[in-house]
C-alpha cells in the first residue's frame, strides 16, 4: 500500500452527452490523511471530478484507484465515501439526530438502532450539534446545517470525504470560523478529504496541498505557497493572490525589457531563473503588488489614482497602458491620492510569461 497515493486519478477524461469535454486527461494523487483542495473558477470541472470519484458519474476514459484498487466499476455505496453537498441536502422532515443516523439505518449494512444512535451521537459531539438533536433542519442556521451534513457524511466512517463548496452558503465571518473547524475535525478523524472551492484564500488557508484547474486541465498541483512564489503559468499567477498580480506588456530585445514607461536591463535579472532561451519579442512581465514599491530610485514615475485600505495595509492604484496596476504598502507610508510616486520592482520576484501564458522566467 502506498500512502502517498491513497487516492489516485489516472488520465481521467469526461465528455458529457452533449459533447462537452469537461475533464481533459487529468492525473493526480492524494496522500492518506491529507486535506486537498480542488480549486478553480466556475465551470472548470471540480464538481465533475468529485462526482466521478463518488461514482455518481462514469468517466469517459481513465482510472480511479482508492488504496491501490480501481473503483471505476465499484458501485457508489461500496466506495466508502462521505459526500457533503453544497446545499447540504438534509431531509427536512427528519430531526438532526434522524438525519445523522440515516446512513446507518438503511441499506445492506444497516446497524441496530441503539448502535446507530451511539455512533451518531459521537459524530454529533465532534461537530458540536448535540444540543440540536431534536430540531428540524428548517430551524437551523446555515452553519448548523453544515455541521449536520458533515456529521451525516462521517457516521459511516468513510475512507474518503468529498466536500463540494461546503461553505458557499455561509456569511464571510462564519466561513472563516467553519473552515478552521472543518480542518481540525478532518485532521482529528484522520480522514482523507477532497474539498472543492473557487476561493483561493480558502484553499490556501486549509489545504495540505492545492490542485488548481482551469477548463478541465490541471494548472498546478502543489503546496499553497508555491502558487504564490512559483506559479506554473500566467493563469496561476493571476488566479492566486490578493490583491491580484500586476501585469505589464513588454518587448524583449537583445539586452533589455522595454515597456511604455520603463526599461529593465536584462543583466539585472537572475540568469538562473530563466527557464529557457528567450527569442526577442512580446512578453508579459508580472509582479506581486508587494514587490513593486515606492522608492526614490524607482524605475518609473506615476500618479496615484486611488488608495484602498485593507486591514493593516494599503493598496496604491495607478494606471499603466490603460490597465489598473497596484502596489501594496504599509499603513504608515505617507502617500495620498494624486501624489506622484516612483515605483521600484524587486527583480528577483518578477515573472515573465509568453503571450500564450507559458512561464519563461
Ligand atoms: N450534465 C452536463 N452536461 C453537459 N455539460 C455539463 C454537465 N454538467 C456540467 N457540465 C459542464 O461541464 C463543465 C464543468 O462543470 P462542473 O460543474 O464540474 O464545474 P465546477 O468547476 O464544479 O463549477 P461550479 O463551481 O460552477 O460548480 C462546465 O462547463 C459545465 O457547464
Amino acid at each position: 500500500m502506498d500512502n502517498n497515493k491513497f487516492v489516485e486519478v489516472k488520465n481521467l477524461r469526461k465528455v458529457y452527452d452533449n459533447g462537452h469535454e469537461a475533464i481533459k486527461n487529468v492525473s493526480f494523487s492524494v496522500k492518506k490523511g491529507d486535506l486537498v483542495c480542488l480549486l478553480g473558477p466556475s465551470g472548470c470541472g471540480k464538481t465533475t471530478i468529485l462526482n466521478i470519484l463518488a461514482g455518481l458519474l462514469n468517466p469517459t476514459e481513465g482510472d480511479i484507484l482508492f488504496n491501490g484498487k480501481s473503483v471505476v466499476k465499484v458501485a457508489p455505496k461500496d466506495r466508502h465515501i462521505g459526500y457533503v453537498f453544497q446545499n447540504y441536502a438534509l431531509y427536512p422532515h427528519m430531526t438532526v439526530l434522524q438525519n445523522v443516523m440515516f446512513p446507518l439505518i438503511v441499506g445492506a449494512n444497516k446497524k441496530p438502532k441503539a448502535e446507530a444512535k451511539k455512533i451518531a451521537t459521537k459524530y454529533m459531539e465532534l461537530t458540536q450539534i448535540t444540543e440540536l438533536a431534536d430540531q428540524k433542519p428548517g430551524n437551523l442556521s446555515g452553519g448548523q446545517q453544515q455541521r449536520v451534513a458533515i456529521a451525516r457524511a462521517l457516521v459511516q466512517e468513510p475512507q474518503i470525504l468529498l466536500m463540494d463548496e461546503p461553505l458557499s452558503n455561509l456569511d464571510a465571518r462564519l466561513r472563516l470560523k467553519i473552515r478552521e473547524e472543518i480542518r481540525s475535525l478532518v485532521k482529528s478523524v484522520g480522514i482523507t478529504t477532497l474539498f472543492v472551492t473557487h476561493d483561493q484564500e480558502e484553499a490556501l488557508s486549509i489545504g495540505d496541498k492545492i490542485i488548481l484547474f482551469n477548463d478541465g486541465v490541471i494548472q498546478q498541483d502543489d503546496l499553497g505557497q508555491n502558487f504564490y512564489l512559483e506559479p506554473n503559468n500566467y493563469f496561476v499567477a493571476n488566479f492566486v493572490g490578493n490583491p491580484v498580480i500586476d501585469n505589464f506588456k513588454i518587448t524583449k530585445t537583445a539586452n533589455e525589457l522595454k515597456s511604455s514607461q520603463f526599461t529593465i536591463d536584462l543583466a539585472d535579472l537572475e540568469e538562473s531563473r530563466f527557464k529557457r532561451e528567450l527569442p526577442d519579442g512580446e512578453y508579459i512581465l508580472s509582479i506581486r503588488p508587494e514587490n513593486i514599491v515606492p522608492d526614490p530610485d524607482g524605475l518609473f514615475e506615476t500618479t496615484v489614482d486611488d488608495i484602498e485600505l485593507i486591514g493593516r495595509e494599503r493598496i496604491l492604484k495607478f494606471t499603466f497602458d490603460n490597465e489598473q496596476v497596484r502596489s501594496l504598502i504599509n499603513l504608515e507610508t505617507p502617500i495620498k491620492r494624486g501624489d506622484q510616486v516612483k515605483l521600484k520592482m524587486r527583480f528577483n520576484r518578477v515573472f515573465l510569461f509568453t503571450p500564450e501564458g507559458e512561464r519563461v522566467y
